[in-house]
């Protein structure tokens, strides 16, 4: 790669981390530690490098940013402003609307995992095998281990409209289930 265009993505996604690392600086994780937020997108745009094998920059942008609008008063305007239409299409993918119950929101990541984008559809395998790795390290403040059991069993069903993405994370995913009893063994 010519070193102009390497120059050109360091610093599309050390923009990103920065950006995300304002933007969720007040919040913590829901672990006992009140680990920093931000560890949690970095760490799923980690898995998609490391683990998934992925470079596409859109996607690890997608990652880094994934949960600013979600959570925190960023707009999809200022997103698309600073990162491209594309990118604030990955986010939007990703966006659960918080006006909606939670139950709703949840039956609806079921229901739309198959209808995502394929870089879309990346970012959410990340952030359920992130998240799923966090309930095994410690569990959020409050939780009692049903409501642990119960959110892996709905991930797997996320899970199951993301397969056909990337087999190294949706390896890694099974692993897990099947280690809850969710898939049968095979
Ligand atoms: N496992 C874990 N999750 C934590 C922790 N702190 C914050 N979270 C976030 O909590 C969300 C899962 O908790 P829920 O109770 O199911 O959802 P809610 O935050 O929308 O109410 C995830 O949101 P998300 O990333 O938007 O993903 P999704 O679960 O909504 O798909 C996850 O990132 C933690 O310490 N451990
Ligand atoms: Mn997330």
């Amino acid at each position: 790669m010519a070193a102009d265009a390497g120059n050109l993505v360091t610093e599309q996604l050390i923009e990103c981390m920065n950006f995300a690392a304002v933007k969720h600086r007040n919040q913590r994780r829901k672990d006992p530690d009140k680990t920093p937020y931000i560890n949690h997108p970095l760490g799923v745009a980690y898995i998609l490098m490391k683990e998934g094998g992925i470079t596409d920059v859109q996607v690890l942008q997608g990652a880094l940013l994934h949960d600013t609008v979600e959570d925190t008063e960023t707009t999809f305007e200022e997103i698309e402003e600073l990162f491209g239409s594309e990118v604030r299409g990955i986010v939007a993918e990703v966006t659960d609307d918080k006006t909606l119950p939670k139950m709703e929101r949840k039956r609806l990541q079921v229901v739309n995992a198959p209808k995502k984008s394929h870089k879309a559809k990346l970012v959410k395998l990340a952030d359920k095998l992130y998240n799923l790795r966090d309930l095994e390290r410690a569990t959020p403040e409050g939780w009692t281990t049903e409501r642990v059991m119960e959110y892996f069993r709905w991930a797997a069903q996320v899970v199951e409209g993301l397969r056909g993405t990337n087999q190294m994370l949706e390896n890694k995913l099974d692993e897990l289930f099947k280690a809850r009893g969710i898939l049968p063994e095979t």
